[in-house]
Order: C-alpha cells, then structure tokens, then sequence
C-alpha cells in the first residue's frame, strides 16, 4: 500500500530487494517519497531500517529493483543533494563549531588543500554562521564539540548536514541518545527546520510517538512472511504506509477592530 502523491517523486523505489547470499534483507520494495514530505520509518530490530538509508545514501546497491533520485538512478557516492544525522556524534572532535560546518564547502570547493580563501570563503562562513543561528549555536561557535552538550552536539550535526541545502535529510535515530526533555527540544527544531527550509526528510526511530508526532507518513518496515526454520529466507518491506492529516500554521485572526 503506498500512499498518493500529489508530485512527482523526488525518491522512488522500484521493486528493490537487497540480499547478502541467501540472506534476504528488503524484498519487494516499492515507494515514492514526494518532496516536502517528513516520512518517519519504525520496524523492529533487524527489520531493514538501516539498510533503507544507506540505499538512499547511496552507501548500498539494491541487488535488484531501481533506487531513483529525481527520475534519475542514485548517484552512488553521498554527495550535498543528502545530508545524513547518525544517533552517535558524527562531528569532527578536532574542529570548532563554526570549523565543523564549514568543512562542508571545504570538501566540495577545495578538495584538495582543504580549505577556501577570500570571498569563497566569506560567502561560506556566512552560510554557516546563519546555519548555525538557525540551530541555536550561534554563542558556541568557537567552542571545540567535547565542550558541547549531547543535545548542542546534534544541532550540530544537523547544521553540518544543512548547510549545502540537501535535498533529502536522513535522520537514524538522531534523538535516540538524549534525555526526554533534550529530545522535545530537539524535536521543536526539525520541525522548524523541516517547515521553514522546505526540506523532505526520512527519518528512522525507535520511539512511535515521535514518528506520529513529527511525521507527516509513517513507513512500517516488517517481515511478511517467516521461514521459522530459515530466517534469513524472507526479507522485510513496507507493510504499513500511513498518512498523517497535519496540522497547518493558521495565521492570528485579526483583532475585530482591524477588521471592521
Ligand atoms: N553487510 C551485511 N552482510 C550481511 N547481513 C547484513 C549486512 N548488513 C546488514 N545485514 C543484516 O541486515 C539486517 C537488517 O539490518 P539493519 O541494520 O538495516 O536493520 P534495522 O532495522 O536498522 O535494525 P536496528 O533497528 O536494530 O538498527 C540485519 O539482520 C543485519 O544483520
């Protein structure tokens, strides 16, 4: 069951197996993600969760079916079309705050010294400092990650994995390591990042409430059919595919005296 897209689909899926051997990981997967869409995928452990990502990533190859980025086969290296946030830190210990986002443009506009100069550079640095006030860490720009919070260390993954304007945000489990309040936060921000700069993100976790809540689909992945005496014989797909009716920022009503 997939659910209608209104637009044509930035990701799709065409009947995409990955298998290690014998051992059947997806089977039969067929999706289209539109663009602008939050689609939250739960499942249980094993059930292919990761290797969904890493498919779109580009980190792995269906061993049959079509990955398609934009009607076009997935590139197979992660370029700035995809920005990926792990649950562990993936930001750069030896580097500052500011350093760590700024080493996106680095790799993409001087990959072999490193590093920009002049107005590349300023250009960059203004992008990432913006991005860094839209994560709130614009007072910790210079500070070193060992110095940050788990939490601050996420809203820097994030700013890391914005600042070329990706065209698909993957989140695996991204909130998992952080305290119930931290987390709350933390989800107050993607969605405000997820509304306020367009972006379609998948998101992978382990908590239903927080695939509900910030989600506009929700994707079960699960087995549908068991070997009990070869597990490995059948992989897991989407087996639920659920909507979500969202709520859309009303603007205030104006106050009578404006309106007569
Ligand atoms: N390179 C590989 N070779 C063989 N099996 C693999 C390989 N990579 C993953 N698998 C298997 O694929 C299955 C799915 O793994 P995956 O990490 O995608 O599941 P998941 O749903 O993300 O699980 P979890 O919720 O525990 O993170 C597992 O049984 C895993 O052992």
């Amino acid at each position: 069951m997939t659910a209608p897209l209104m637009t044509a689909p930035l990701l799709e899926l065409r009947n995409v197996w990955v298998e290690y051997g014998d051992k059947v990981v997806l089977e039969g997967v067929n999706l289209a993600i539109a663009p602008g869409e939050f689609v939250s995928v739960v499942g249980p452990s094993g059930a292919g969760k990761s290797t969904f990502l890493r498919l779109v990533l580009g980190q792995e190859a269906p061993s049959r079916g079509q990955v398609l980025l934009a009607g076009d086969p997935m590139p197979p290296e992660c370029g700035p079309d995809r920005g990926v946030v792990f649950q562990r830190y993936s930001v750069f210990p030896h580097l500052t705050v500011i350093g760590n986002v700024l080493v996106g443009f680095e790799f993409a506009g001087a990959p072999v010294l490193g590093r920009l100069f002049g107005a590349r550079r300023r250009a960059a640095l203004a992008q990432a400092e913006a991005m860094l006030a839209a994560v709130g860490l614009a007072h910790a720009r210079d500070q070193y990650p060992a110095q940050l919070s788990g939490g601050m260390q996420q809203r820097l993954a994030l700013a890391q994995a914005l600042v070329k304007h990706p065209r698909i945000l993957l989140l695996d489990e991204p909130f998992g390591a952080l305290d119930p309040g931290i987390r709350a936060d933390m989800h107050e921000l993607v969605s405000g990042l997820w509304r306020d700069h367009g972006l379609t993100v998948i998101m992978v976790t382990h908590d239903i409430a927080e695939a509900f809540k910030l989600g506009t689909r929700v994707l079960a992945f699960d087995k549908r059919r068991h070997d009990p005496h070869a597990p490995h014989r059948f992989g897991a797909t989407a087996t639920y595919d659920v909507p979500l009716l969202r709520k859309v920022a009303v603007p205030e009503p104006a106050p009578a005296a404006e309106i007569a």
